[in-house]
């Protein structure tokens, strides 16, 4: 089911004590208001799933990770699987970030058998597509998110769309300070919505939830979620503080 959901990605930040203040921050904020109708989605390190989990479960909000390994169990030193993750409460993953692309080689084979290994344990992934400038500068940039979703997606049956939450996230956006304009936005979510019809038909397209990513806050929030196919956002720096990462909560 389609919905509306703003999912803060702390990436590799917060000490312990700091990612307690945040998330009780961010728990105290919500009770302050918060629109019915948007769910709230927190994305620490692994490391504090379970203290995080404890804390969305007394507050109505919810909690995913940031990657998790394509194998099930067993010597694979340093990662993480599906099943511990799920274990600790969490309900979503994130999948396929551009800096897990960039920076640890992950492509979309690999990123494709990750998302099966989420849904296989009950954990929603967040599919992070998006273009680079340069190729959105030689007008490419619809033909690689095309190729990013229908190669990483392409074992998932079209029930599992309801399951599935993709994230546009322009590189040239994250952590620039520059934002896609609305119109830019809105361009290629409707793009991704005729591209799930195509690959997966007309009801993967209606039922999977597309947040937008890169440099969203609360001055440009409301602007980028008013248009009819942005779901909302994921959101980096500014899901760091708690008072801005509500008020993007509340840009609806
Ligand atoms: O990468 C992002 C979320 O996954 C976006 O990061 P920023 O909001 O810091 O640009």
């Amino acid at each position: 089911m389609k919905k509306k959901i703003v999912a803060g990605n702390w990436k590799m930040n917060k000490t312990f004590k700091e990612a307690e203040d945040l998330l009780f921050g961010i728990a105290d904020a919500l009770i302050s208001g918060r629109p019915d109708d948007v769910e709230v989605v927190v994305c620490p390190p692994a490391l504090y799933l379970e203290l995080a989990t404890d804390v969305a479960t007394e507050h109505d909000f919810s909690c995913g990770a940031q990657n998790l390994s394509e194998h099930e169990a067993g010597a694979y030193t340093g990662e993480i699987s599906a099943a511990m993750i799920r274990s600790t409460g969490a309900a979503y993953v994130i999948l396929g970030h551009s800096e897990r692309r960039t920076y640890y080689g992950e492509h979309d084979q690999l990123i494709g058998k990750k998302i099966l290994q989420a849904l296989r344990h009950e954990l929603i992934p967040i599919y992070c597509c998006g273009e680079v400038l340069e190729e959105r500068e030689a007008g490419r940039h619809f033909q690689v998110v095309e190729k990013q979703i229908s190669d990483a997606l392409s074992g998932l049956d079209a029930d599992a769309f309801s399951k599935v939450v993709i994230a546009y996230e322009p590189v040239w956006a994250i952590g620039t300070g520059r934002t896609a304009s609305p119109e830019q936005a809105q361009e290629m979510h409707a793009f991704i919505r005729k591209v799930l019809a195509s690959h997966f038909g007309e009801h993967a397209a209606n039922d999977t939830t597309i947040l937008y990513g890169g440099s969203c806050n609360a001055a440009n929030a409301r602007e980028l979620f008013a248009n009819p196919d942005v779901d909302g956002g994921l959101i980096g720096g500014a899901s760091l503080k708690a008072e801005d990462f509500v008020k993007i909560v509340n840009s609806f």
